[in-house]
């Protein structure tokens, strides 16, 4: 079965042209199927975070970033386009790396975009939407009788699922996350991944991680950046146990910690996650 492709980069190259010139990415192309989550990896600086921002033009917030090549979305063009950058990034949200709470209660956190984009009926239904979301990532238990708590009341993983459901609210096609448990104790991150992995079914979710052994658990496709390049992009089997790439393969040997597994069961989750979040717009 040929897999769709939500998003998809061709020679995407970036360079940062403030007081020292950077090349972080030079002319990747690669696919981003649907509804499955693919991790982006490699070492530091390889511009792992440089790739996940360009997929929702995060860039155009910061000065001195030249951006050449495309990004399309179901096929079309997120730059070239009359849509506002705003809606592109409701279609593509984002997840940054330390969780932070908008200074609101933890339902108008959820329903923070949703009221700006007026994608609701009533308070009756928005009532049904924060629950939704709350439930989707596994915190409606946890914060049902708390909802006019201050949402930055919360534990640092819980305001990290928090920011997930303020996310996913705005029913976003793509969900991007940078390092989303690199900052959260390992209860919390392992909480992090058990809803990333409830998510991936209905979502695509495209997600920057230093940890091998959370791609391992977590990925069906990994992508491998050394250096600004596009090394290799491959299912996650065959990437860690078959990799085609000669430099794949010394990464990979580098992290033999874990072995993949199908099922994933049983395995320990990393401690080296953490995590921010930018308003839904
Ligand atoms: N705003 C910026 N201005 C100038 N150079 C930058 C900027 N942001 C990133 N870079 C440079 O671009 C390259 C890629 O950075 P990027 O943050 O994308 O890498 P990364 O793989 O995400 O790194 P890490 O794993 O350490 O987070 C690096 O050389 C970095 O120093």
């Amino acid at each position: 079965m040929t897999q769709s492709t939500a998003l998809s980069t061709t020679e995407l190259a970036v360079t940062y042209t403030g007081n020292r010139e950077v090349e972080a990415l030079k002319g990747v192309s690669v696919d981003f199927p649907e509804n499955q989550l693919t991790t982006i990896i490699g070492p530091s600086g390889c511009g792992k975070s440089t790739l996940l921002k360009s997929l929702n033009r995060l860039h155009e917030i910061q000065p001195n970033v030249e951006i050449t090549g495309s990004v399309s979305l179901q096929g079309e063009s997120i730059y070239n386009t009359d849509d506002p950058a705003p809606e592109i990034r409701r279609r593509i949200g984002y997840v940054p790396q330390t969780p932070t709470a908008l200074p609101l209660s933890i339902y108008e956190n959820v329903a923070y975009g949703v009221k700006i984009h007026g994608d609701y009926d009533d308070k009756d239904d928005l009532d049904d939407l924060v629950e939704t979301y709350l439930r989707k990532v596994n915190l409606w238990d946890e914060v049902q009788d708390r909802l006019e708590m201050p949402g930055a009341e919360l534990s640092t993983g819980q305001i990290q699922r928090l920011c997930l459901a303020r996310s996913l609210a705005v029913e976003p096609e793509v969900l991007l996350c940078d390092e989303v448990t690199s900052a959260l104790d390992p209860i919390s991150a392992e909480q992090v991944e058990e809803t990333l992995e409830d998510l991936k079914a209905e979502y695509t979710i495209i997600m920057v991680t230093h940890s091998m052994d959370q791609a391992k658990r977590l990925a069906d496709e990994v992508v491998f950046l050394y250096l600004g390049e596009l090394i290799e992009a491959n299912d996650t089997r065959s990437f860690f146990e078959n990799p085609e790439n000669d430099r794949t393969r010394e990464f990979v040997k580098g992290h033999t910690a874990v072995e993949y597994t199908d099922s994933n069961e049983g395995d320990d989750t990393d401690t080296d996650s953490g995590t921010e979040t930018i308003p839904a717009e």
